[in-house]
């Protein structure tokens, strides 16, 4: 996977969404994780966030995790979890 240190995409709720690595948090089997500052290029809200990456290759595995776990959104262990594309 080319490795990139800005990326832009849209939120689920199609909002662009841009997105800086700040640092390597680790990596598992389906991809890499980065603490990431994530910045919505309308509101000019900034948060930091933990994003899991992956060569769209391999993102099947993703989803089918992103499956998973919002099955858990109401769980008070779960912050938040959305997709970015
Ligand atoms: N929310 C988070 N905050 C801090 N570090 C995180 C977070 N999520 C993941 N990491 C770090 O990134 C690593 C990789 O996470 P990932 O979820 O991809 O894999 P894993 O669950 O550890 O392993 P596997 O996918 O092989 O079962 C973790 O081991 C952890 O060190």
């Amino acid at each position: 996977m080319t490795d990139v240190s800005m990326v832009s995409g849209l939120d689920s709720d199609g909002i662009v969404v841009e997105w800086t690595k700040v640092k390597n948090l680790g990596s598992g089997s389906y991809g890499q994780v980065h603490l990431a500052k994530l910045s919505n290029l309308i509101s000019g809200d900034h948060l930091l966030a933990a994003v899991k990456s992956c060569a769209y290759s391999r993102s099947a595995s993703i989803q089918k995790e992103l499956h998973i776990l919002r099955q858990f959104e109401d769980s008070n262990r779960i912050v938040e979890c959305s997709v970015m594309w």
